[in-house]
């Protein structure tokens, strides 16, 4: 699903106008339907008071606009009027006429006007801003949407929580409705998944407004998320006729004394998500372990006994991961920058192979085109440089991306896989994923896929979203604490007969904790 940006959504709004020849009311009113049919849905016509605060503008427009609906269902509904600006939109003063000819009278709030009370048990609606805010609400304003969110009813933005800007970092000490739902037009925002300002809200879903569908196909956006049957068209099947070789042959390289567990997971993780074969290269004193706890896999060794010193490989790779446990020794570091120059098959750099090459940037020129790097935010860091804001982590990691032609997958709440000007963000995983060798696991599955033909994007988006879905369907039986890297790599079969099965669950674009 495209991510659209707030000029991309009033883009979409005209030529939907031009092209369906409605009027622009039409449109809202279709917004309210939505909107009306999603909360009736679960109400039920219950009589729980709901407080709609509206703005003057085509969102304050869809308040209102909402409140006849509610209205004419029998909702116990308060309306407020946030009166911030003289200039109401056309459609808003539209919805106006038509409420009050229903003779209900909004009350109009100023800098003056008391902060009206509500009940844990009540609903706010948050009309106040759309996607049109373009600075900081005033401070009367911000007094009410620090009210809103001292009070404990639970509260619904329309389109986007009232202060959040679209697509650019929040304005300085400005404050934003925390929205426990966000009813999104037609796409998400981008500020839902990055963390500065996803901290503003719990769920989000899309409804759909029926924007032009020409003008969605056909608009280039920066950022796309992906779900469910995004992944299963990448997906590629296995052959009647096939054997092990058919599934390519994955290296494995890392791990030093101590860190050789980091190994073992990669390994797993790799043979779990179909690599024909799988070889570990590590230093001697992995030897043992590995081959008794990972009988599946091969083992190469180093002379060296406690960390890497060299990388001399008599075997073929169809992909290779490195950096897990490595270790920046320095013949080590030597070793892999050798490496660099002349490993010929498709690669995935993670961990202490991210921290070599940021402290070596005169080895990102042998680093072949397509490798997929996979930092986590303080190794991102290290290798583009502080960022004063989340947009600025993402411009920065694309440009890093088309500098050296590799792909970058930002590891996060939401991560984030980016090639060159595209991002890419999951729809999957949780807060449990937050543990100790969830990394390892990633970057083996990423090689695995590469081992069996999937191209570096392709491998990337794919092993991002089935390790988050492993760990998604590790909390009924883990919550969140228990999960460990060892249990997502036992529930990645799950995750591939899950990506199967239809339809796909309800929470599966919220993001998580
Ligand atoms: N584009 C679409 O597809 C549709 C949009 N609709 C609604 O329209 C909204 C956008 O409406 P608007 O463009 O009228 O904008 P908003 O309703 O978000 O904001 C109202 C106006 O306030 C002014 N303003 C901005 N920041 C301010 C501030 N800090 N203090 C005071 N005034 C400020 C701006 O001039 C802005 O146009 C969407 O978020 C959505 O809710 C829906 O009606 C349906 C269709
Ligand atoms: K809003």
């Amino acid at each position: 699903m495209k991510i659209l940006t707030a000029a991309q959504v009033y883009q979409a709004d005209k030529f939907t106008i031009e092209k369906q020849q409605i009027t622009s009311d039409a449109l809202m009113e279709r917004a309210a339907i939505q909107i009306f049919e999603w909360i009736h849905a679960r109400l039920h016509g219950a009589p729980v008071v709901i407080h709609i605060f509206c703005g003057i503008g085509n969102n304050g427009g869809d308040g209102i606009a909402l409140a006849r609906h509610l209205a004419e269902h029998g909702y116990n509904i308060k309306v407020y009027v946030v009166n911030y600006s003289e200039k109401r939109s056309k459609d808003f003063l539209l919805n106006m006429e038509r409420l009050k000819d229903r003779k209900i009278w909004p009350e109009f709030m100023n800098p003056e006007t008391v902060l009206p009370e509500t009940q844990p048990n009540d609903i706010i609606v948050d009309a106040i801003f759309g996607i049109g805010l373009n600075r900081s609400p005033d401070d009367w304003v911000a007094k009410l949407i620090e009210h809103i969110n001292n009070s404990q009813a639970f509260t619904l933005s329309v389109d986007i929580p009232s202060g959040l800007p679209v697509d650019q970092p929040l304005w300085k000490d400005s404050k934003v409705v925390f929205a426990d739902y966000v009813l999104s037009f037609q796409t998400p925002k981008m500020v839902f998944f990055l963390p500065e300002t996803g901290i503003h809200l719990e769920n989000w879903e899309v409804l759909d407004i029926g924007l032009d569908n020409e003008f969605m196909m056909n608009v280039d956006s920066s950022f796309e998320y992906f779900q469910k049957h995004d992944i299963q068209s990448l997906y590629i099947p296995r052959k009647r006729f096939s054997h092990k070789g058919t599934y390519g042959h994955s290296v494995i390289i890392g791990g030093s004394y101590g860190k050789i567990g980091a190994v073992h997971l990669s390994g797993k993780a790799c043979l779990k998500v179909g690599s024909g074969l799988v070889t570990l290269y590590v230093p001697e004193c992995g030897y043992t372990p590995l081959q008794s706890s990972l009988p599946e896999a091969m083992v190469l060794t180093d002379g060296e006994e406690e960390y890497i010193s060299k990388i001399s490989l008599s075997i073929k790779p169809s992909a290779v991961g490195i950096g897990m446990g490595l270790g920046t020794e320095e013949e080590t570091i030597q070793a892999f920058g050798n490496f660099l120059k002349s490993v010929k098959a498709p690669l995935v750099i993670d961990a202490d192979g991210i921290n070599i090459l940021a402290k070596h940037l005169e080895f990102l020129k042998d680093m072949p085109k397509g490798t997929i790097l996979t930092p986590h935010p303080k190794e991102l860091e290290r290798l583009v440089g502080p960022w004063a804001n989340d947009f600025e982590k993402l411009e920065k990691a694309m440009r890093f991306s088309e500098t050296y032609q590799c792909i970058l997958v930002v590891k996060g709440a939401n991560t984030i896989v980016i090639s060159g000007e595209k991002g890419y963000v999951n729809s999957t995983g949780n807060p449990g994923m937050a543990t100790a060798g969830s990394g390892d696991v990633l970057t083996g599955m990423i090689t695995g896929l590469l081992a069996q033909g999937y191209n570096s994007l392709n491998a990337s988006i794919f092993a991002v979203y089935l390790h988050g879905l492993a760990a998604d369907l590790e909390v009924p039986a883990h919550g969140y604490e228990s999960i460990t890297a060892s249990s997502m790599i036992d529930a990645i079969g799950k995750a591939f007969v899950e990506l199967f099965r239809q339809p796909q669950p309800p929470n599966d674009n919220q993001p998580k904790g």
